[in-house]
């Protein structure tokens, strides 16, 4: 057995009760087979579950019950696999262009047996408009070109959250035009876990208009 899933924090138990297991198994798959294939640094292996794996599953507080949910440039599985794990009742396309990663993705999502994910190898701007009640990302791309390429993606009155880190006001500040173009309604900037994580978690939340996705419900039949 791997170092990593025998030091499962005692937060993820109080935090994540029901997800502890799989949420540790995903960690190992992570830690092992991730790092061998690069998809991981060898680095961050220390680090997995505050830098990445907690910092991941605590948007799941943002995500409305029973949402359609397109992680955008998922990589690893970050953070969708976390979000199909800590939340059963999301569906989650996890999205990636790259076969590398997504041969990496089905063999976590059968690992794990997580009926709620799909991967999907394309890229976001080739996905159907007004798809998808939110779209998460981490780590893909500056805020002003992911927003064209996931506001698109959401229903009307949809979410968009893209996990930032400091930079968060700034990208926003920057990209202002280009979002109210898009159709961006309400764009918040949330700190999540700052009482319980070591590193707490930059979000920002945009809520899609008209011009961004199109009908109000979600063309995927899932
Ligand atoms: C730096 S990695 C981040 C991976 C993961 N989200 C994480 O936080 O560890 C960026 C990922 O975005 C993917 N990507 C780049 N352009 C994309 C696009 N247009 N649509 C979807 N994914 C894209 C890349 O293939 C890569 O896997």
């Amino acid at each position: 057995m791997n170092d990593v899933s025998r030091e499962t924090p005692p937060l993820v138990d109080k935090l994540f009760p029901r997800a502890a297991v799989p949420l540790s198994a995903y960690a190992e798959l992570l830690a092992t087979e991730g790092t061998l294939r690069g998809l991981i640094g060898p680095r961050e292996v220390p680090r997995l579950w505050d830098r990445h794996l907690l910092n991941c599953a605590v948007i799941e507080r943002l995500i409305p019950e029973e949402s359609s949910v397109a992680d955008v440039g998922t990589g690893a599985g970050l953070p969708g696999i976390v979000l199909a794990i800590v939340r059963p009742d999301l569906q989650v396309d996890l999205v990636e262009p790259l076969l590398r990663r997504t041969t990496f993705l089905q063999e976590a999502v059968d690992l794990l047996e997580l009926d709620n994910a799909t991967v999907v190898r394309a890229r976001a701007e080739d996905l159907p408009p007004a798809s998808y009640d939110v779209v998460t990302s981490r780590a893909v791309a500056p805020l002003g070109k992911l927003a064209r390429w996931c506001l698109p993606l959401c229903v009307e009155g949809g979410l968009m959250l893209a996990m930032k880190g400091a930079s968060a006001e700034e990208e926003l500040d920057a990209s202002e035009r280009e979002l109210m173009k898009l159709g961006a309604e309400l764009c918040h900037i949330h700190q999540l876990g700052g009482e319980e994580l070591a590193n707490p978690t930059t979000v920002v939340s945009i809520v899609a208009g008209r011009a961004a996705g199109g009908s109000r419900h979600a063309r995927h039949g899932r």
